[in-house]
């Protein structure tokens, strides 16, 4: 039977905690993981959980190009744990400033099992409402599918987005009808909206027949509480297993593909839009 094992890393932080720290106890989770649980097709970190998800003066200083020190520890990590890994996102700074003059950009990193880049997902939708990432940031222009080969043989078309994007479901629309069986979702979502979090999430796997792997950020910095609460639903909208809170945690779903096409096939709600 066709499975798809992912392990969502809930990545807890502070202030006080150096971004080279972090880099290394984040990678001790991963391998750790790994280790644990044998058999994970995908292991899954969150969004800007290095340079921070709401510090907007350290993303300067943290930006580095793809391919740089972040691209080369993640590469390593995978290679040497042996799994694919989605690395959560980074601050890049482009090659050149892009269509609104800015250079840096909110971009998501996936990476084989033997260390190559397997995809980069640059966030479309920007966070901050004039602030932040739509005054720092380029946004993305491109939606990316790829297929993540599985540990059994075969693969899964997977769909990235990232954090905001879960608001605009058009967007995952897209990456449905790009093929997607899975969307992957890196986070940095604050508790104060988490159950917008746990029910848009829902929505975007039930309303594209889709699973979704949603992980998010723990802890508290720069005086923003994160929400936590990452999750893993199914295509039919059945939670497989959620974080509660927002501390540091692991968490280990798999989602049954056989099942997934079957549900397509036998309720087929999709072929029913009206455009
Ligand atoms: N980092 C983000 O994109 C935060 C999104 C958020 O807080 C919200 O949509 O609410």
């Amino acid at each position: 039977m066709a499975t798809f094992t992912v392990a969502a890393i809930q990545v807890a932080y502070d202030d006080v905690e150096s971004i080279a720290d972090r880099i290394t106890r984040v990678s001790d989770l991963v391998r750790a993981a790994a280790a644990e649980h044998a058999g994970l097709d995908l292991i899954v970190l969150p969004e800007l959980w290095a340079p921070t998800g709401f510090d907007y003066e350290r993303w300067k200083s943290a930006a580095e190009p793809l391919g740089g020190p972040f691209t080369q520890t993640m590469s390593a990590l995978a290679t040497e744990i042996g799994v694919t890994l989605h690395a959560g996102s980074f601050v890049e700074r482009l090659p050149e400033p892009g269509a609104e003059a800015k250079s840096l950009a909110n971009t998501s990193l996936v990476l084989g099992a033997d260390g190559q880049v397997l995809a980069t997902y640059r966030k479309v939708h920007r966070f901050g409402f004039g602030s932040g990432e739509p005054k720092l940031m380029e946004a993305g222009r491109g939606r990316v599918v790829l297929p993540l080969p599985l540990q059994a043989g075969g693969s899964v078309m997977v769909g990235l987005a990232t954090c905001y994007d879960l608001r605009f479901p058009e967007l995952f629309r897209l990456l449905g009808e790009a093929g997607a069986e899975a969307f992957v979702v890196p986070a940095a979502w604050p508790l104060p909206r988490v159950a917008h979090w746990t029910l848009l999430g829902q929505a975007r796997a039930i309303e594209n027949q889709c699973a979704i792997i949603q992980v998010n950020t723990g802890g508290t910095h720069h005086n923003t509480v994160m929400g936590g609460n990452s999750q893993v639903v199914a295509a039919q909208g059945e939670v497989l297993g959620t974080i509660d809170g927002n501390g540091e945690a692991v968490l280990v779903a798999t989602i049954d593909l056989a099942a997934l096409a079957d549900y397509r096939e036998t309720f087929p709600v999709l072929a029913d839009r009206r455009l």
